[in-house]
């Protein structure tokens, strides 16, 4: 294996910041495979920004790519790429979920087994991943990360099965909670996803060969082919034939369930111009905010998205209220995301750097600002304040999603319940008098399914995962007990 990486190892974050998702992308027997997966890592970058690692396979040896950072800070190197030789890869885009933010635990993650090597790549988060750590440290594992998804890799290891592909499945099914998966071998791309499907995984083709992907724009920037979905519940074996071909087996080993997407995907998560879960992103936000225009109408001059997520939500607004809609805060985008920071107090000053308010759409006016979710509050507090001290005459904020209550287990990594604001408030009313908003308002649960799926959430069976907002967890929370992710791994903390 070919250790091409020396990023610093240390984590000064804290257990409780609400991060994304990650992303992944694999594609086999292409030659250009690593370039490809750059690419499609590209595309997904908005999925996790902490880092990013590519594994490739030339025939003869895996190699691999691990970097702290972004995407395009190591992989527009054609050296890094030239590093990457084959036509078998794999690669990953990370926020953390579990395990600290260090070389160890950044993906994809890669084992010698008794017939090979054998990479992993993982979005989402085990639910029971600590008690089978355990388990297995009890039993003589040696952990070499404080990563989740490792435990995939010794379950792997211990399969009694003869085959790496059943030997992949016997160790995914042990597993619960939330996972899109891919594993690469000498001759196989294999993808995964959890029973429940909570988070997306789609496939694509190019040049007939089999691309794997967390959403649809990353097979758009390679001009790939969209094929289908990734069923919940499904594994899906490619592997290259002594005679070249590609065979290709789907298999749904578990017991069936009914898919129950993550909402999230959609209110935040994914790109606009993504199609997941055959929805299109951008058109299920616009449909948010034409709900909460007809829930949580106002008489205003003006609708202001807070960008970017905000602004398809608000052009849904503006459109069903007849309000017009102008750009009243203008996005620095190079600040990145800001409620994935560090520290409150990082987060606050993001949130400074990344808005300014556009004073001549707004002075005097009433307005109506439109974001797409409200976790701590810190974006809200500061964008309100701010539109006032531009001249607003009245400010209204709505949004496009209701209240979050409950943390998540499988791949957000939201804070803490007590963090949430809206479990800091009595009421909504108390929630906008610290904003400092002349009203506040969320968009109903039942407004948000109809926007992504056209009808009402079933409660006797709901169409999605949406745990944040109703404390219906999808999965038995094994882990949990009572303690809050951040702790559960407390006594692996370390610098490396
Ligand atoms: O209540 P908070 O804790 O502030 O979190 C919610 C905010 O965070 C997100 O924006 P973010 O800046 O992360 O991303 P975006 O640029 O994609 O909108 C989201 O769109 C809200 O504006
Ligand atoms: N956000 C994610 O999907 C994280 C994947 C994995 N649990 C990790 O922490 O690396």
């Amino acid at each position: 294996m070919n250790q091409s990486h020396s990023f610093p190892t240390d984590d000064p974050l804290d257990g409780d910041t609400l991060h994304e998702e990650c992303g992944v992308f694999g594609i086999l027997g292409h030659p250009d495979a690593a370039a490809l997966t750059a690419l499609g890592l590209h595309a997904l970058q908005h999925r996790g920004q902490e880092a990013a690692g590519i594994v490739s396979f030339d025939g003869k040896r895996f190699y691999q790519e691990r970097h702290m950072g972004l995407v395009g800070d190591h992989y527009t190197n054609p050296m890094t790429l030239a590093r990457l030789p084959g036509s078998i890869s794999i690669g990953h885009t990370r926020y953390s979920t579990t395990g600290e933010v260090a070389m160890r635990n950044v993906q994809p993650l890669f084992a010698e087994l008794e017939e090979g090597g054998i990479a992993v790549a993982h979005n989402g988060n085990f639910t029971n991943g600590l008690t089978l750590r355990r388990q297995i440290i009890a039993t003589g594992a040696i952990c070499q990360s404080t990563s989740d998804t490792e435990v995939v890799l010794h379950l792997i290891a211990r399969s009694r099965h003869a085959s790496t592909s059943d030997r992949f499945i016997d160790a995914i099914r042990q597993m619960e909670g939330g996972y899109s998966m891919l594993a690469m071998t000498r001759t196989k791309l294999i993808a995964a996803r959890d029973p429940t499907g909570i988070r997306p995984l789609v496939m694509g083709e190019l040049d007939g060969k089999p691309i794997f992907c967390s959403e649809t724009c990353a097979l758009d920037i390679i001009g790939a082919k969209f094929i289908r979905d990734v069923e919940n519940g499904e594994v899906i074996i490619c592997e290259i034939q002594p005679d070249g071909s590609i065979s290709i087996d789907a298999r749904k080993p578990g017991k069936p369930q009914p898919e129950r997407l993550c909402l999230f995907e959609y209110v935040y998560f994914a790109r606009p111009d993504s199609v997941v879960g055959g929805r299109n992103v951008y058109t299920t936000r616009k449909n948010m905010g034409m709900n909460l225009a007809k829930e949580a109408p106002v008489e205003a001059e003006v609708v202001v998205p807070v960008p970017d997520g905000g602004t398809p939500a608000a052009l849904g607004y503006a459109q069903e209220s007849g309000i017009p809609f102008e750009y009243g805060i203008i996005r620095n985008h190079y600040v990145g995301r800001t409620f994935i920071e560090p520290t409150q107090q990082i987060r606050a000053f993001g949130v400074k750097l990344k808005h300014s308010a556009n004073r001549a759409m707004i002075e005097g006016k009433r307005v109506v600002l439109v974001d797409d979710s409200i976790v701590r509050g810190t974006t809200s507090l500061k964008i309100v304040q701010m539109i006032r001290e531009a001249g607003a005459r009245e400010v209204h904020l709505r949004v496009a999603s209701p209240m979050i209550f409950f943390p998540d287990f499988y791949g957000i990594d939201t804070p803490d319940a007590d963090k949430l604001l809206a479990n800091q408030y009595a009421d909504v009313e108390a929630m906008a008098k610290y904003i400092g908003a002349d009203s506040l308002a969320f968009l109903s649960i039942d407004g948000l399914y109809r926007a992504v799926g056209g009808e009402d959430r079933n409660p006797a069976r709901p169409q999605f995962t949406d745990h944040y907002f109703t404390g219906d967890y999808p999965t038995r929370l094994l882990d949990k007990n009572g303690e809050s992710m951040g702790n559960k791994l407390s006594m692996l903390a370390s610098n490396g």
